[in-house]
């Protein structure tokens, strides 16, 4: 008898399984704005300049292939620690920061998950409304309770400051809070420095713990330092928080998998006994993590020109999606004489938009425009180039109505 004959076939991913049905699509003038992957100008996947310096100082070093430790590379630890709270940050000094590298932003929100589902049974941990597709996966199957906070408002297409507050008032006291340290992924809808304070404000009221999710430091505003100003101002306040970290889209590494688990604690004691119970967990799950991603990062932070060089490309990934989102409201509001506002467009920040269109209309983009983008309304803007503006706003005009 076969064993596995019972097991279903599983649903295709809300967004990777776009990029499927786009490869499908043979229609020359598809689109795919699916997956959140920079593209250039020309549409193609880009690998940094800084990032082919760096493989090739590697290359010439002609280093080992050995084991790394549990905990990763000693290395990328420390510059992924500094880059996130700067060099200077008296917690930096005080080493209260416990850093392990992770599987990408994925694997270490997965080691967050099981850190959490070990340490405080019973707590939960507060998602915004929407939030990353893969946020309830990863808490699900790490058997973290999780439930959801107002975040997107579709009356104004922005934040939903009040609601957001007061969910976050009313949970058990002591709950986590997840929160995207930046670029809001999927609405590209932060909140302002002031409201920042008033979520820390509520979150010290309420003894909560801050959970951030840094996945495009850098990438947002094209500043390294700006875009980490909301996980260091709840660092200045004193508080103990997690931040999982993704190099993915700031330094292109997608598929290298290179990430990072800080658990910000009240001593340094307290910070070396959390990093050998974070090893505990990596361990059994994928036991060392993988070596190239942490080496390009190293050198690339490590060395002042590769540095300077890599803020440079970020300055201009992050200047090319500015220019498309400006392009595509310019586009809009000739085209729609209809006198709607599409302004919410331009405050959004990142590499994402949300668009206000729904499940059905966005199948009419895919279906009649060969448009691609996720059911949530959510497009990435980095998959535009300014050619494509126009005939994007056609898409939408004509599927908004
Ligand atoms: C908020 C957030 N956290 C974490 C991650 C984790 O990414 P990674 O595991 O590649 O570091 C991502 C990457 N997004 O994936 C692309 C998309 O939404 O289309 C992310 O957006």
């Amino acid at each position: 008898v076969s064993r596995f004959e019972g097991i279903t076939m599983a649903p295709p991913d809300p967004i990777l399984g776009v990029s499927e049905a786009f490869k499908a699509d043979t229609n020359e003038l598809k689109l795919n704005l699916g997956v959140g992957a920079y593209r250039t100008e020309d549409l193609q996947p880009y690998v940094l300049n800084v990032v082919k310096k760096a493989e090739n100082l590697m290359l010439e070093r002609g280093e080992n292939k050995e084991y790394l430790p549990i905990e990763g590379l000693a290395a990328f630890n420390k510059v992924t620690a500094e880059l996130l709270f700067g060099a200077d940050n008296p917690v930096i000094q005080q080493q209260r920061v416990a850093t392990i590298q992770g599987l990408s932003g994925t694997g270490s929100l997965r080691i967050a998950a099981a850190l959490i589902e070990r340490y405080f049974p019973g707590s939960k941990v507060l998602i915004s409304s929407p939030t990353w597709g893969n946020h309830k996966n990863i808490f699900n199957d790490a058997s973290v309770p999780w439930f959801e906070y107002r975040y997107y408002d579709p009356k104004t297409v922005g934040l939903d400051f009040s609601g957001m507050i007061e969910d976050i008032k009313a949970a058990p006291e002591g709950s986590f809070i997840l929160l995207h340290g930046c670029a809001h992924n999927p609405t590209g809808i932060d909140p302002t420095p002031e409201q920042w304070e008033k979520i820390a404000d509520v979150i010290q009221e309420k003894n909560h713990i801050p959970f951030f999710d840094v996945a495009y430091q850098g990438f947002a505003s094209g500043s390294l330092d700006e875009d980490a100003s909301s996980v260091r101002l709840f660092a200045a306040r004193g508080m103990e928080l997690l931040v999982a970290q993704s190099y993915s889209k700031n330094l292109g590494l997608y598929g290298e998998r290179i990430g990072a688990i800080n658990v910000l604690c009240s001593s340094a004691d307290a910070a070396t006994r959390v990093k050998s119970q974070l090893k505990r967990l990596a361990r059994p799950m994928y036991s060392n993590p993988p070596i190239h991603g942490a080496r390009i990062v190293a050198n690339v932070v490590g060395i002042p020109e590769l540095f300077s060089e890599w803020k440079e490309e970020m300055e201009m990934m992050a200047g090319r999606i500015k220019s498309v989102r400006q392009k595509l409201y310019d586009s809009l509001s000739r085209k729609d004489k209809s006198g709607k506002d599409w302004s919410f467009i331009l405050k959004q920040i990142g590499m994402f938009s949300f668009t206000g269109l729904n499940k059905v209309k966005s199948e009419n983009m895919s279906n009649k425009w060969h448009v691609y983008m996720t059911k949530d309304g959510r497009i990435s803007l980095a998959g535009l180039s300014a050619a494509k503006c126009e005939y994007l706003a056609d898409a939408i005009i004509d599927s908004y109505y």
